[in-house]
């Protein structure tokens, strides 16, 4: 690859990076953290990248899920096997009433750092720096605490390293049996209009795996019914960190990054001739790219020609994010033009980021319904183009939260303080996520 290095990003502008006081320690970390094992393997990626491939051939969908932020404080095994949890029943929700074959990827494992409006926040007249996310500095309003501080680099790698790994058991030990769908998440569920619906996949699968328990096809070798891949992702805003963690792979001669098996360049840090665009085009994970409404059409053929110059059917992954408002002005256009030039991509739809409102009461939240409607027109949108809506995007958790308004338990303004506990951007709950799971498959089948 042309003048591409793991550091040749450092020469560009860059945009949403902290700036520490010791630059020594920062160096001294990244010293530390490039001798560090990697977390993912590039064979994992390379599979990864591979399903991705089929999905934007339109044989598939990609279910990309998990915390806005993932914290530090929240860092324990029943929120993540609860998160798990929620992303398997969605899958199989999906691949069930939907019937198509699903690819899951988790916002966990890394998914650290946020990028932000503002470089600072003020409350109640007083002015400090803006949360950036626990790799970067803490969520608690005090001088000391917004102070970015590298040390926090080595104690994600740690965090993202013990959540992997039970993310590997929980997929691999048991957890993920299809002869335990009944019981995954009813908890969650058990007043939620739909959980009839649920039962009911949930009895079919148990009916299937009887029956072929009857005629003799033997369950116990067959891997795909007990255990499930789930591929880790996030955004990879901190290059630093993302550069340290990034490995030539022994088999292919190519440079991953393995912090994760796909990593994805967020709506603010996208511009052609910035970092992390020149990062990106080096490693060889599959990529996604956020895509507001704002974009053009010869830079996203631009951004495909820099990002994906071989046009291999799954290195590319773009997530739109328009706004129910937007979306039917923005979309069709985009698609057509990619679809013009021929460009393998997979569309991916991240319904939360554009649907982002302030409450009466000052909450940031983002309605149910305006979420479900750029779902609905982002299929609308892709059946018009004759290209495949290939997967969905969401912020999202398996704790009981009242973040985002609406859904069927209709939450309000007034709920929202109940359980709202996300240190950045508001999530669906699990009942919220069952829902979208549903209005999502209805699509797919049609
Ligand atoms: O999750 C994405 C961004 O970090 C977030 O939407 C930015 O939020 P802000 O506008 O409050 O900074
Ligand atoms: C920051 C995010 O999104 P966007 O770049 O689309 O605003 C995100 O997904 O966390």
């Amino acid at each position: 690859m042309d003048n591409w290095q793991p550091d040749s990003w450092r020469s560009k502008p860059i945009l949403q990076q902290p700036e520490y006081e010791d630059s020594a320690q920062v160096a001294s970390v990244e010293e530390t953290l490039s001798k560090y094992p990697p977390l993912v393997f590039a064979a994992e990626t390379r599979e990864l990248r591979r399903q991705l491939g089929e999905v934007s051939m339109g044989k598939g969908f990609l279910l990309q899920g998990g915390d806005c932020a993932e914290s530090f404080d929240e860092f324990n095994a029943p929120k993540i096997r609860d998160t798990f949890k929620v992303i398997l029943q969605m899958a199989i929700v999906l691949t069930f009433a939907g019937r198509c074959p699903v690819t899951k990827v988790a916002r966990m494992a890394g998914q650290y750092a946020k990028p932000r409006s503002s470089n600072e926040e003020t409350i109640n007249g007083v002015t400090l720096p803006s949360y950036r996310g626990d790799i970067i500095n803490n969520f608690e309003f005090t001088a000391a605490a917004r102070r970015p501080d590298p040390a926090r680099l080595l104690e994600a790698y740690h965090r993202s390293a013990a959540t992997l790994n039970l993310l590997r058991a929980f997929a691999q030990g048991g957890l993920a049996d299809l002869h335990e769908v009944n019981r995954w998440n009813m908890a969650f569920v058990e007043n939620n209009p739909l959980k009839e619906r649920y039962q009911d996949i949930a009895r079919r699968i148990q009916d299937t795996l009887q029956f072929m328990d009857t005629i003799g096809i033997n369950a116990t070798n067959t891997p795909a019914l007990h255990e499930t891949s789930l591929f880790t992702s996030h955004e990879a805003l901190l290059l630093n960190y993302e550069q340290a963690l990034t490995r030539v792979d022994t088999l292919t001669g190519k440079p991953y990054d393995c912090s994760a098996h796909m990593v994805w360049i967020g709506e603010r840090t996208r511009q052609l001739d910035h970092a992390h665009v020149e990062f990106f085009r080096g490693i060889h994970n599959p990529i996604g790219v956020k895509v507001g409404p704002g974009m053009d059409e010869d830079e996203l053929i631009r951004l495909t020609d820099t990002l994906n110059p071989e046009n291999d059917p799954g290195r590319l992954t773009f997530i739109t994010r328009m706004g129910e408002g937007n979306l039917e002005k923005n979309l069709p256009r985009l698609l057509r033009r990619v679809k013009q030039e021929g460009r393998n991509v997979v569309w991916s739809s991240d319904p939360m980021h554009g649907n982002t409102i302030k409450a009466s009461n000052g909450y940031k939240t983002r309605n149910f319904d305006a979420i479900l409607g750029e779902i609905r027109q982002f299929f609308a949108a892709h059946a018009a183009e004759g290209t495949h809506a290939g997967g969905i995007h969401l912020e999202m958790t398996g704790q009981h939260v009242t973040e985002c308004t609406g859904g069927a338990y209709q939450i309000s303004d007034d709920d929202l303080a109940q359980a709202y506990k996300t240190q950045c951007d508001p999530r669906l709950n699990a009942d919220q996520v069952l829902e979208m799971a549903f209005l999502v498959a209805d699509h797919l089948r049609s």
